[in-house]
């Protein structure tokens, strides 16, 4: 079978371990989500997140950011919001991203090998931009072509996402491999006619899923 055309990875998981998420950005984001709010209230795109949690009141707002946050719920107004707090973050030399080691040079092989590279993550695409450009392994953002999120493609497990992307990237679904620790994304994926991969990097939640018929791998350096 031919190579892929286009290598679409996620994030969480796949390129960067959960804890340098959950433990790095969810703990920048949880104080700074109400004065955030506060501060920007006018501005459309946080009224339209606020008003989408249901809260009445910052407080209560706030409250239910941090019930998604502790159940690891990835609703898009929380993405939202923690996306443009990061984002912050990132620009003052607050926050710097994790990758696991193996994957900037696999990335960087496959960008000198002319493989198109795009992400789909639920982090916002303002989060990824800043998340591929201040890594501890130097500025891998110009490699990276175009960023999908919940919010221009859909949700990551249901297959119209998938064929969003395809359409946005002009390809055939036969020619992007889609790389995923969450077996249900590989999935939707899999519905729209894309190849998959698997990515179970021990000590991550997924470590031990059932992947199904997906192919897995532990390190990005498996990947031909
Ligand atoms: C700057 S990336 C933010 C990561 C994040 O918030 C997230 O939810 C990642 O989930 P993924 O879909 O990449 O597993
Ligand atoms: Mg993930």
């Amino acid at each position: 079978m031919s190579e892929p055309t286009w290598i679409v990875l996620d994030i969480e998981g796949t390129t960067s371990s959960t804890e340098s998420v959950h433990v790095g950005l969810y703990a920048y984001a949880r104080p700074r989500l109400g004065p955030y709010i506060d501060a920007h209230r006018e501005d459309p795109e946080v009224a339209a997140a606020v008003k989408e949690t249901g809260g009445e009141t910052t407080e209560e707002t706030v409250a239910i950011l941090h019930g998604w946050m502790d159940g690891d719920v990835k609703a898009t107004p929380l993405k939202t919001l923690q996306g443009r707090i990061w984002a912050e973050g990132f620009a003052a030399g607050e926050l710097s991203a994790h990758f696991f080691d193996d994957v900037p040079p696999v990335l960087r092989a496959w960008h000198a090998a002319g493989r198109r590279l795009a992400v789909f993550s639920s982090g916002s695409v303002a989060s990824q931009r800043p998340w591929f450009r201040h890594t501890t392994a130097g500025d891998l953002s110009p490699m990276i072509l175009h960023h999908f999120d919940t919010v221009n493609a859909g949700p990551k497990r249901e297959a119209p996402s998938y064929t969003r992307i395809a359409e946005a990237l002009g390809a055939p679904p036969g020619e992007l491999l889609f790389l995923s620790d969450v077996p249900a994304e590989l999935d939707a994926a899999a519905a729209a006619g894309w190849r998959t991969v698997g990515v179970r990097r021990p000590g991550e939640p997924n470590g031990q899923a059932d992947f199904g018929a997906h192919p897995t791998v532990a390190s990005f350096e498996e990947i031909k």
